[in-house]
Protein backbone atom coordinates (compact mmCIF):
# COMPACT_ATOMS: atom_id res chain seq x y z
CA UNK A 1 0.00 0.00 0.00
CA UNK A 2 1.50 3.17 -0.66
CA UNK A 3 0.41 6.60 0.23
CA UNK A 4 -2.17 7.26 -2.10
CA UNK A 5 -4.46 4.04 -1.10
CA UNK A 6 -4.87 6.14 2.21
CA UNK A 7 -6.73 8.76 -0.17
CA UNK A 8 -9.75 8.68 -0.86
CA UNK A 9 -10.27 8.72 -4.81
CA UNK A 10 -13.43 10.33 -5.86
CA UNK A 11 -15.94 9.55 -8.63
CA UNK A 12 -14.93 11.74 -11.34
CA UNK A 13 -16.17 13.38 -14.55
CA UNK A 14 -13.20 14.46 -16.25
CA UNK A 15 -15.42 15.43 -19.49
CA UNK A 16 -19.02 16.11 -19.93
CA UNK A 17 -20.62 12.11 -20.63
CA UNK A 18 -17.41 10.68 -19.22
CA UNK A 19 -17.61 9.23 -15.36
CA UNK A 20 -14.86 7.20 -13.85
CA UNK A 21 -15.89 5.61 -10.46
CA UNK A 22 -12.68 4.16 -8.63
CA UNK A 23 -13.32 0.98 -6.51
CA UNK A 24 -16.95 0.09 -8.21
CA UNK A 25 -16.21 -3.51 -7.87
CA UNK A 26 -15.36 -5.74 -4.66
CA UNK A 27 -12.49 -7.80 -4.98
CA UNK A 28 -14.59 -11.02 -5.03
CA UNK A 29 -16.91 -9.52 -7.82
CA UNK A 30 -14.01 -9.39 -9.91
CA UNK A 31 -13.09 -12.70 -9.35
CA UNK A 32 -16.77 -13.40 -10.35
CA UNK A 33 -16.73 -11.32 -13.42
CA UNK A 34 -12.79 -12.69 -14.52
CA UNK A 35 -14.96 -16.43 -14.14
CA UNK A 36 -16.93 -15.54 -16.00
CA UNK A 37 -15.03 -13.90 -18.76
CA UNK A 38 -13.17 -16.97 -18.41
CA UNK A 39 -16.23 -18.95 -19.41
CA UNK A 40 -18.01 -16.75 -21.73
CA UNK A 41 -14.83 -16.71 -23.80
CA UNK A 42 -13.96 -20.17 -23.54
CA UNK A 43 -10.06 -19.14 -24.90
CA UNK A 44 -11.57 -17.53 -27.88
CA UNK A 45 -8.35 -15.17 -27.66
CA UNK A 46 -6.52 -13.79 -30.95
CA UNK A 47 -4.32 -10.89 -32.00
CA UNK A 48 -6.10 -8.96 -34.75
CA UNK A 49 -4.17 -7.36 -37.48
CA UNK A 50 -4.62 -3.20 -38.29
CA UNK A 51 -5.87 -2.46 -41.55
CA UNK A 52 -2.39 -2.20 -42.75
CA UNK A 53 -1.01 -5.84 -41.43
CA UNK A 54 0.93 -4.90 -38.31
CA UNK A 55 -0.72 -7.29 -35.39
CA UNK A 56 -2.48 -5.34 -32.73
CA UNK A 57 -0.18 -5.31 -29.59
CA UNK A 58 -2.27 -7.41 -27.47
CA UNK A 59 -4.87 -10.28 -27.60
CA UNK A 60 -8.58 -9.52 -27.19
CA UNK A 61 -11.56 -12.17 -26.65
CA UNK A 62 -15.02 -11.10 -27.38
CA UNK A 63 -18.46 -11.93 -25.58
CA UNK A 64 -21.79 -11.12 -27.49
CA UNK A 65 -20.21 -10.17 -31.61
CA UNK A 66 -16.81 -10.20 -32.16
CA UNK A 67 -14.54 -7.59 -33.46
CA UNK A 68 -11.61 -7.08 -35.50
CA UNK A 69 -10.43 -3.29 -36.35
CA UNK A 70 -12.85 -1.83 -37.54
CA UNK A 71 -15.83 -4.00 -37.92
CA UNK A 72 -18.42 -6.19 -35.51
CA UNK A 73 -18.58 -10.36 -36.96
CA UNK A 74 -20.41 -13.39 -35.81
CA UNK A 75 -18.24 -15.74 -33.99
CA UNK A 76 -19.36 -19.08 -34.30
CA UNK A 77 -20.70 -20.51 -32.32
CA UNK A 78 -22.51 -17.50 -31.41
CA UNK A 79 -23.11 -16.49 -27.51
CA UNK A 80 -25.10 -13.76 -26.39
CA UNK A 81 -23.35 -11.61 -24.30
CA UNK A 82 -24.12 -12.57 -20.46
CA UNK A 83 -27.42 -11.44 -18.68
CA UNK A 84 -25.13 -10.74 -15.71
CA UNK A 85 -22.74 -8.77 -17.65
CA UNK A 86 -25.39 -6.50 -18.71
CA UNK A 87 -26.87 -6.20 -15.53
CA UNK A 88 -23.75 -4.63 -14.05
CA UNK A 89 -23.36 -2.49 -16.96
CA UNK A 90 -26.96 -1.48 -16.44
CA UNK A 91 -26.05 -0.98 -12.42
CA UNK A 92 -22.64 1.02 -13.25
CA UNK A 93 -24.87 3.35 -15.59
CA UNK A 94 -27.16 4.15 -12.99
CA UNK A 95 -24.56 4.59 -10.38
CA UNK A 96 -23.01 7.03 -12.61
CA UNK A 97 -26.36 8.89 -13.08
CA UNK A 98 -26.11 8.28 -16.73
CA UNK A 99 -29.68 7.61 -18.04
CA UNK A 100 -29.51 6.38 -21.42
CA UNK A 101 -32.44 4.29 -23.37
CA UNK A 102 -32.84 2.52 -25.03
CA UNK A 103 -29.40 1.02 -24.25
CA UNK A 104 -29.31 -2.77 -25.33
CA UNK A 105 -25.32 -3.43 -24.87
CA UNK A 106 -24.66 -6.62 -27.18
CA UNK A 107 -20.65 -6.94 -27.27
CA UNK A 108 -18.09 -6.78 -24.59
CA UNK A 109 -14.30 -6.48 -26.06
CA UNK A 110 -12.11 -8.13 -23.32
CA UNK A 111 -8.75 -6.49 -23.66
CA UNK A 112 -5.38 -8.66 -22.18
CA UNK A 113 -2.67 -6.11 -21.39
CA UNK A 114 0.64 -7.79 -20.79
CA UNK A 115 2.87 -5.52 -18.47
CA UNK A 116 4.65 -3.70 -21.11
CA UNK A 117 1.79 -3.58 -23.60
CA UNK A 118 -0.28 -0.02 -24.24
CA UNK A 119 -2.99 0.39 -26.70
CA UNK A 120 -2.58 3.58 -28.62
CA UNK A 121 -4.42 6.85 -29.29
CA UNK A 122 -7.82 6.06 -30.93
CA UNK A 123 -11.75 6.79 -30.94
CA UNK A 124 -14.13 4.23 -30.93
CA UNK A 125 -16.07 4.12 -33.99
CA UNK A 126 -17.05 0.75 -35.20
CA UNK A 127 -20.36 0.42 -33.43
CA UNK A 128 -23.72 1.75 -35.29
CA UNK A 129 -23.54 5.03 -36.71
CA UNK A 130 -27.13 5.51 -34.95
CA UNK A 131 -25.59 4.74 -31.98
CA UNK A 132 -22.73 6.90 -31.76
CA UNK A 133 -24.60 10.19 -33.18
CA UNK A 134 -26.83 9.59 -29.70
CA UNK A 135 -23.96 9.16 -27.32
CA UNK A 136 -24.23 5.22 -26.73
CA UNK A 137 -22.25 4.32 -23.85
CA UNK A 138 -18.87 2.53 -23.36
CA UNK A 139 -18.92 0.53 -19.85
CA UNK A 140 -14.98 -0.41 -19.29
CA UNK A 141 -14.24 -2.67 -15.81
CA UNK A 142 -11.13 -2.67 -14.90
CA UNK A 143 -9.43 -6.05 -13.21
CA UNK A 144 -5.80 -6.84 -12.45
CA UNK A 145 -2.64 -4.10 -12.61
CA UNK A 146 -3.67 -0.42 -12.75
CA UNK A 147 -3.46 1.63 -16.38
CA UNK A 148 -2.64 5.05 -16.86
CA UNK A 149 -5.33 6.34 -19.21
CA UNK A 150 -5.41 8.94 -21.37
CA UNK A 151 -8.38 10.99 -23.23
CA UNK A 152 -9.48 14.27 -24.95
CA UNK A 153 -11.90 15.22 -26.84
CA UNK A 154 -9.09 16.46 -29.62
CA UNK A 155 -6.74 14.30 -31.48
CA UNK A 156 -3.55 15.43 -29.07
CA UNK A 157 -2.07 13.71 -25.98
CA UNK A 158 -1.46 17.43 -25.39
CA UNK A 159 -3.92 18.44 -22.61
CA UNK A 160 -5.36 15.18 -21.94
CA UNK A 161 -6.96 14.08 -19.31
CA UNK A 162 -4.73 11.43 -17.19
CA UNK A 163 -6.53 8.74 -14.98
CA UNK A 164 -5.04 5.96 -12.71
CA UNK A 165 -7.39 3.44 -13.67
CA UNK A 166 -7.21 0.82 -11.44
CA UNK A 167 -8.75 -3.21 -10.19
CA UNK A 168 -12.51 -3.00 -10.21
CA UNK A 169 -12.84 0.66 -11.33
CA UNK A 170 -15.66 1.56 -14.20
CA UNK A 171 -15.00 4.29 -16.64
CA UNK A 172 -18.13 5.20 -18.40
CA UNK A 173 -17.83 6.85 -21.91
CA UNK A 174 -21.20 8.25 -23.19
CA UNK A 175 -23.08 11.58 -24.30
CA UNK A 176 -20.77 14.33 -25.89
CA UNK A 177 -17.63 12.72 -24.85
CA UNK A 178 -18.54 9.16 -26.36
CA UNK A 179 -16.48 9.74 -29.48
CA UNK A 180 -13.40 11.02 -27.24
CA UNK A 181 -10.22 10.56 -28.37
CA UNK A 182 -7.99 7.80 -25.91
CA UNK A 183 -5.14 5.70 -25.08
CA UNK A 184 -4.10 3.02 -22.58
CA UNK A 185 -0.88 5.01 -22.15
CA UNK A 186 0.75 2.07 -19.75
CA UNK A 187 0.12 -0.58 -18.07
CA UNK A 188 1.84 -0.24 -13.59
CA UNK A 189 3.68 -3.26 -12.79
CA UNK A 190 2.94 -5.19 -9.90
CA UNK A 191 -0.14 -2.70 -8.51
CA UNK A 192 -2.74 -5.64 -8.86
CA UNK A 193 -4.19 -6.81 -5.87
CA UNK A 194 -3.22 -9.90 -4.42
CA UNK A 195 -6.78 -12.08 -3.71
CA UNK A 196 -7.40 -11.71 -6.93
CA UNK A 197 -7.48 -14.78 -9.60
CA UNK A 198 -5.26 -14.00 -11.85
CA UNK A 199 -2.40 -16.02 -12.18
CA UNK A 200 -0.24 -13.53 -14.33
CA UNK A 201 0.83 -9.98 -14.20
CA UNK A 202 -1.10 -8.01 -16.48
CA UNK A 203 -4.31 -5.95 -16.85
CA UNK A 204 -8.18 -7.08 -17.98
CA UNK A 205 -10.23 -4.49 -19.13
CA UNK A 206 -13.62 -5.55 -20.39
CA UNK A 207 -15.07 -3.03 -22.67
CA UNK A 208 -19.38 -3.30 -23.12
CA UNK A 209 -20.97 -1.65 -25.81
CA UNK A 210 -24.28 -1.93 -28.25
CA UNK A 211 -22.31 -2.02 -31.70
CA UNK A 212 -26.03 -2.97 -33.73
CA UNK A 213 -29.18 -1.57 -33.75
CA UNK A 214 -31.28 -4.34 -32.73
CA UNK A 215 -34.33 -4.12 -35.19
CA UNK A 216 -37.86 -5.49 -33.06
CA UNK A 217 -39.45 -8.18 -34.95
O1 LIG B 1 -8.59 -0.85 -21.56
C1 LIG B 1 -9.18 0.21 -21.51
O2 LIG B 1 -9.38 0.83 -20.48
C2 LIG B 1 -9.70 0.81 -22.80
C3 LIG B 1 -9.70 -0.13 -23.96
C4 LIG B 1 -10.18 0.56 -25.20
O3 LIG B 1 -10.02 1.72 -25.38
C5 LIG B 1 -10.92 -0.22 -26.19
O4 LIG B 1 -11.08 -1.45 -26.05
O5 LIG B 1 -11.37 0.38 -27.17
FE1 LIG C 1 -11.28 2.45 -26.98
Amino acid sequence: MNQLDLMPREVTSPLPGTVHIPNWLTIPQQNALLNLIRVATDGRWYTPEMPNGTPMKHPIACLGYAWKPYLYFIQEPYRPLPQEVIDITRKALLDARISYHPYEPDTGIVNWFPPDSSLGWHQDKSEHPDLIAVGSPIVTFSIGDSAIFRLNDEKQVSGSHELELRSGDVLIMSGRSRLAWHEVHKILPDTRPIDLNLDKAGRVSLTIRQALVHTKR
